[in-house]
């Protein structure tokens, strides 16, 4: 592709190249740079990208998109913000192919993956359609899963995704849309049909700094939406509605002057069902999914299939092909006289919900094992502990993934919160013999939730990644024991 036509979008503060000039690819990592490319130079938290140019050049990159004059002697065009840069360059360089899309984002703390799952069923159910997906486990194109490492991929991945997905037929993309990625223009210049609001609660202030911040990149999905759907019972939707330049629809518990609103809520240890009203329609919602949280999960998926034009029926229906997804309220068979849950309750709010919903339907004990992820809000850790000591029944502190911080560092972190309880604890820092620990002691009745991975299959000590999957510790410690 020519460099004029790669460029028409951006803003252009000074061109040092030939317009002319053939471009073989776009890179924005000097690793990844190949002979022939754009190198596009990002400033990031860990380096400066303007610093990689010459490892870029070294690569053979033809020319470089950056904020400031390369030193190297290299055609150059400068522009004023180059995350935008990328995001713009990456879609004209992939043929736009979310033109070829309706797009859907989900955003919010708590519930995006499972929403967009959701989301992913309703729409193939009621139109027969191919969909896109794209969030923490993986991303799908139809039913064909591809590997992931980020919930919302940078921008260039993101387009490239899209053009695979287009040229594969999918012709909707629901995805996960994360405070980083708004805030870091990994999904710049794209246009959401349905831009949805699940909650907010304490998470990432590591990086957003206060809750107000968070919030406020949040709400930047509902300026790059035609529809927004937004939860009425956060105490954040008011920041999401205030942000909106499109029209909001909104869903609701306990608030009748909502578009959607949930009625006789019942909630098994198996499932919910509920009433859903809107102006014109009371219809029965059943999804195979149990807890509170999944009636707002459900009203999201409803309330977006409503916005992309779906029948009210024909999305109760719908639903109840409904799954739930990998290592969220996920059971793992322990033939026993107690029950292992795994779920992905890894922020206060998460694990407050998973806890408290067990503690109404344990036969016995409430056991919750868990541990703070290091390198990210070391703030979240004290609460965490608070909510375990005042809801379990017993508490197994343990690791997550430490990442470069010393987990007996996290550990001290997580038990100031539990300074004082009376609910009885053990600390037991590896993770794997923690399990192991909670098996051996599990009795008649117990719940034991193993919170925090999730669907992960590894554990990330120091920079290294170690193959570590709860399910097979558990069926492991389980053979082992008579
Ligand atoms: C805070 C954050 O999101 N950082 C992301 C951001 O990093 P950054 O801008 O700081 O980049 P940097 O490492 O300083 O490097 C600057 C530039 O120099 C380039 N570089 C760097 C080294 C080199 O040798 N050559 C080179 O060219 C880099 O490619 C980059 O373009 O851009 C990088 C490139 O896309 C990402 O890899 C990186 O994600 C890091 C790894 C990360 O952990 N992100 C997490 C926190 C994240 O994004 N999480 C969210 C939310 C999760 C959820 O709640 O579900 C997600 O969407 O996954
Ligand atoms: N609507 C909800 N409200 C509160 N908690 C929820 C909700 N939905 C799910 N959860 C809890 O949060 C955990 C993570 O759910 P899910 O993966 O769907 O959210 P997410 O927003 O994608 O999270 P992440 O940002 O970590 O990827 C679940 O395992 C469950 O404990
Ligand atoms: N997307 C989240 C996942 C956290 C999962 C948890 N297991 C941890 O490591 O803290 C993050 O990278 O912050
Ligand atoms: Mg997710």
């Amino acid at each position: 592709m020519k460099l004029a036509e790669l460029l028409k979008g951006i803003p252009v503060l000074e061109f040092h190249a030939d317009e002319a000039l053939e471009i073989t690819g776009v890179s924005y990592d000097s690793r990844a740079a190949a002979p022939g490319n754009l190198f596009v130079a990002v400033r990031g938290y860990e380096s400066d990208g303007h610093e990689y140019i010459g490892a870029a050049v070294k690569n053979g990159a033809a020319c470089v998109l950056c904020e400031e004059k390369p030193e190297e002697d290299i055609p150059y065009i400068l522009t004023d913000n180059t995350r935008r840069g990328l995001a713009v360059v990456s879609a004209v360089w992939f043929n736009n192919p979310a033109s070829r899309l309706i797009l859907v984002g989900v955003t919010g703390t708590n519930g995006k993956t499972t929403t967009t799952h959701l989301i992913k069923t309703l729409i193939e159910k009621c139109s027969g359609a191919k969909v896109g997906l794209i969030g923490t486990n993986y991303n799908m194109i139809g039913d064909r899963t591809v590997e992931t490492e980020r919930t919302t991929p940078e921008s260039y991945e993101l387009q490239k995704l899209f053009r695979d997905m287009a040229d594969e037929g999918c012709t909707y993309a629901v995805m996960e849309v994360s405070s980083h990625a708004l805030f870091l223009d990994r999904v710049y210049g794209l246009t959401y049909e349905v831009g949805v609001f699940t909650n907010l609660t304490h998470e990432h202030l590591d990086f957003h700094k206060t809750m107000d911040e968070y919030a406020k990149a949040k709400s930047l999905l509902f300026r790059q939406s035609n529809h927004a759907v937004v939860n009425l019972d956060d105490s954040y939707a008011g920041v999401m509605i205030g942000g909106a330049t499109c029209p909001v629809f909104t869903f609701s518990t306990e608030n009748d002057t909502a578009d959607l609103v949930a009625k006789r809520i019942k909630v098994y240890p198996d499932k919910v069902d509920f009433c859903a009203l809107t102006m014109e329609k009371l219809q029965k919602i059943e999804l195979n999914i149990p807890a509170i949280f999944s009636v707002y999960n459900a009203l999201a998926a409803v309330a977006a299939g409503l916005q992309l034009g779906f029948e009210l029926e024909a999305l109760a229906e719908a639903m109840k092909d409904c799954t739930g997804v990998k290592g969220r309220i996920e059971v793992v068979p322990t033939g026993r006289d107690f029950t292992v849950i795994i779920d992905y309750a890894h922020k206060p709010y998460a694990l407050e919900n998973i806890i408290s919903t067990f503690k109404e339907f344990a036969p016995g004990r409430v056991v919750t094992l868990f541990g703070c992820g290091g390198d990210r809000d070391a703030t979240k850790r004290p609460l965490m502990g608070e909510i375990a000591a005042r809801l379990s029944d017993y508490v197994i502190v343990t690791s997550d993934n430490p990442r470069t911080e010393d987990p007996k560092k996290i550990i001290d972190d997580i038990l100031v919160g539990m300074k004082g309880t009376k609910t009885p604890y053990i600390v037991i820092e590896n993770r794997r013999e923690a399990i192991g620990w909670a098996l051996k002691n599990a009795q008649s009745g117990d719940i034991l939730i193993l919170a925090g991975k999730g669907h992960e299959t590894y554990q990330i000590i120091g920079k290294e990644k170690f193959h570590f999957d709860e399910r097979e510790v558990v069926r492991e410690f389980l053979s082992a024991i008579s």
